[in-house]
């Protein structure tokens, strides 16, 4: 079964648990966007995992270097799986991985900003990590000509465990699906959508379809 990941790119911990609240039954992983760590600190994280125990809580620190420490605080705090950017060097992953293993917890290599999404990817994943996230962030979709078919290609060839995250929505979930991603990540077609509970339920349903 793919899982569906919900990417929370809201800025406030109430925000963001009145939207966990609202798609919750549709959804595996409540991922805390990058941004709303950084507004809302480590305390976010504390907050999701205590209203949500059943939920993997995806801490998106993009971490680049000091992956030991910032994986501590992370699980720490509560988070169940962080992110590593790919494009740092092995050793901060390394750290990380060390760190998840001590808790008990996982590590997903966030690919933003790497040429190359493949062939890191079967890189990392030697490292230890759960899976490797082929992203394109929202600076990249919002360049001219971006399609989301660049992920869905490279997931179709990665022969590794993968995520895709950068415009997933209603309209490409099936391809997301078909191309044996592991994990498929909607943020704006869910947060963005007049009714995030309806969006995340037709995304469920199309995964499971
Ligand atoms: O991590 C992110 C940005 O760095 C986003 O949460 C991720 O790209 C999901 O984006 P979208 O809103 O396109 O589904």
């Amino acid at each position: 079964m793919v899982k569906l990941q919900v990417a929370i790119d809201l800025l406030t911990t109430e925000d963001a648990i009145a939207l966990a609240t609202k798609v919750a039954p549709y959804i595996d992983i409540i991922e805390l966007g990058t941004p709303l760590i950084k507004s809302e600190g480590l305390a976010v994280i504390t907050a999701m995992k205590k209203a949500f125990p059943d939920k993997l809580v995806f801490a998106d620190f993009k971490t680049a270097d000091a992956g030991e420490l910032e994986a501590d605080m992370a699980f720490g705090a509560g988070a169940d799986l962080i992110t590593i950017l790919g494009a740092t060097g092995d050793a901060t992953i390394i750290g990380a991985v060390k760190s998840a293993k001590k808790h008990g917890k996982g590590v997903v290599v966030d690919t933003i900003g790497v040429l190359d999404r493949v062939k890191r990817a079967q890189e990392v994943i030697a490292l230890g990590v759960e899976f490797v996230e082929l992203h394109a962030g929202l600076d990249e979709q919002a360049q001219p000509g971006y399609s989301i078919q660049v992920l869905i290609d490279e997931a179709s060839r990665a022969g590794v465990p993968v995520s895709i995250a950068g415009g997933v929505k209603l309209s490409n979930i099936a391809a997301v699906k078909a191309s044996g991603v592991k994990v498929a990540v909607a943020g704006a077609a869910i947060y963005g959508a007049a009714d995030p509970a309806a969006a995340a339920k037709e995304l469920r349903e199309a995964l499971d379809a």
